[in-house]
């Protein structure tokens, strides 16, 4: 394992994470990569990890991050993670790796070439495979045979389901949060348009604007992105509800000003476009769009129908980006499921992130008879 330099090579145009945290985070070197694209990827992940592996190597959790997510498990889900939390690190080893084709340590488009440049538009298509592959990898390196549970939401979701399928033998439990088996049209539109904002950046230079100078990125079709993005990941009503028609500041809408609504969109779009590469944000929407559980196994029944894994499926009512319906099919085909879990919350698909107590009751369901045996000295087997 090592640093790899692509984490310092990330020019100053680019504010994205560039190995700027205090050490927490390891690198793993996993040798070079078959992509379901036919293509090879030399592939660093990127990983941090919480809590001590057991004697037994039986304790290991898996927490697959969403789209621009990182691996400070902790920090962005606060109410799930942590001593004493549902997923105790007291108790749990957590293993988080930051995905494949992102910018927040592991192999991404920003990385180096073997040619010394970084990949840029030259960075290969990867799928929700190609990441789960990576990061078996990167399991088996760290000696994890099982996890006790795999757990993902949104795009996590995918690699998570992805895990349990292809992998069902290291898969004891698993747990699905505002995600689904495949990207429905819908999603698609959504991200089709993001990622037409970021193409219609004239900064954007068909993804080599590494080496512009400081100022020069495709920020604002970035910032485009994430403000679509985030319209989809709240709910009309709760936007309604706290917004409304008020204006930002003292100058009205009609004299010229903003509305608060926009100005809150404004804001996620700027914070993302300094904390997040272009070239990423386009690999990982295109991973999230060609995600289909059931492309070569005969469908999308017939791939669930493998997961072997204890499971929980948890949904947002209001989640406007993953329907109700796309949950309920998990709950339904994959064998050993618990009946669809339903959080209520005007939050949106945003809720995985924000309803932390209600999303650890549900994982308590999954959780708990595990501690409560092995609490009363009884052995459980994973
Ligand atoms: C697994 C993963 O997905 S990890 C990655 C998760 N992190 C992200 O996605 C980052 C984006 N953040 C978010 O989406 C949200 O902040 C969440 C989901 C994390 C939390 O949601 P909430 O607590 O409802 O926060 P909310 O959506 O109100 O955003 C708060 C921010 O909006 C700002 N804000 C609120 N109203 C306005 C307004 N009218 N004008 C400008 N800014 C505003 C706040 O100042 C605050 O800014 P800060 O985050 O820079 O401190
Ligand atoms: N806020 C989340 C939403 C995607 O599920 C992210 O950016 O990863």
């Amino acid at each position: 394992m090592h640093e790899p330099e692509n984490t310092a090579t990330i020019p100053a145009t680019g504010a994205w994470r560039t190995g700027d945290d205090p050490g927490e985070r390891r690198f793993a070197d996993l040798g070079t990569v078959l992509l379901e694209s036919g293509e090879s990827l030399p592939v660093t992940l990127a990983y941090q990890t919480f809590g001590q592996l057991n004697a037994a190597r039986d304790n290991a959790v898996l927490i697959l991050h969403a789209l621009t997510g990182d691996t400070d498990v902790p920090t962005w889900w606060p109410g799930i993670v942590g001593p004493g939390k549902i997923i105790d690190t007291d108790r749990y080893f957590v293993l988080a790796p930051n995905i494949l084709g992102g910018c927040q340590g592991s192999t991404g488009p920003a990385s180096l070439a073997p040619d010394e440049q970084p990949w840029g538009a030259r960075f290969p298509q990867i799928t929700a495979r190609d990441q789960v592959l990576a990061e078996s990898l990167l399991a088996d390196q760290l000696g994890i045979a099982r996890f006790t549970l795999v757990v993902g939401a949104s795009m996590g979701g995918h690699r998570a389901l992805e895990w349990a399928i292809s992998r069902p033998e290291r898969v004891a439990r698993l747990a699905v949060i505002a995600s689904g088996a495949r990207t429905t049209a819908d999603q698609i539109s959504l991200g089709h348009t993001q990622l037409l904002a970021i193409y219609g950046d004239p900064n954007f230079v068909h993804g080599n604007y590494y080496d512009r100078s400081p100022g020069t990125g495709p920020w604002y079709g970035l910032g485009l992105a994430r403000r679509i993005a985030h319209i989809s990941y709240r709910s009309a009503y709760e936007l309604d509800q706290r917004f409304g028609r008020i204006s930002q500041g003292s100058e009205e809408p009609l004299a010229g000003g903003r509305f608060a609504v926009q100005s809150y969109l404004d804001h996620h779009g700027a914070k993302l476009a300094r904390r997040f590469d272009a070239n990423s944000y386009i690999t990982l929407t295109r991973a999230m769009l060609t995600h289909d559980v059931g492309r070569d196994r005969g469908g999308v029944r017939e791939a669930l129908s493998q997961i072997t894994a204890r499971t929980l499926v948890i949904a947002i009512d209001s989640d406007r980006l993953f329907p109700l319906a796309e949950s309920q099919l998990l709950a339904e085909a994959i064998p050993d499921a618990f009946p669809l879990a339903l959080i209520a919350s005007d939050y949106g698909h945003d809720g995985f992130l924000i309803e932390t107590d209600a999303v650890a009751t549900q994982l308590a369901r999954l959780l708990t008879p595990v501690r409560a045996k092995r609490e009363q000295g009884q052995c459980v087997l994973d």
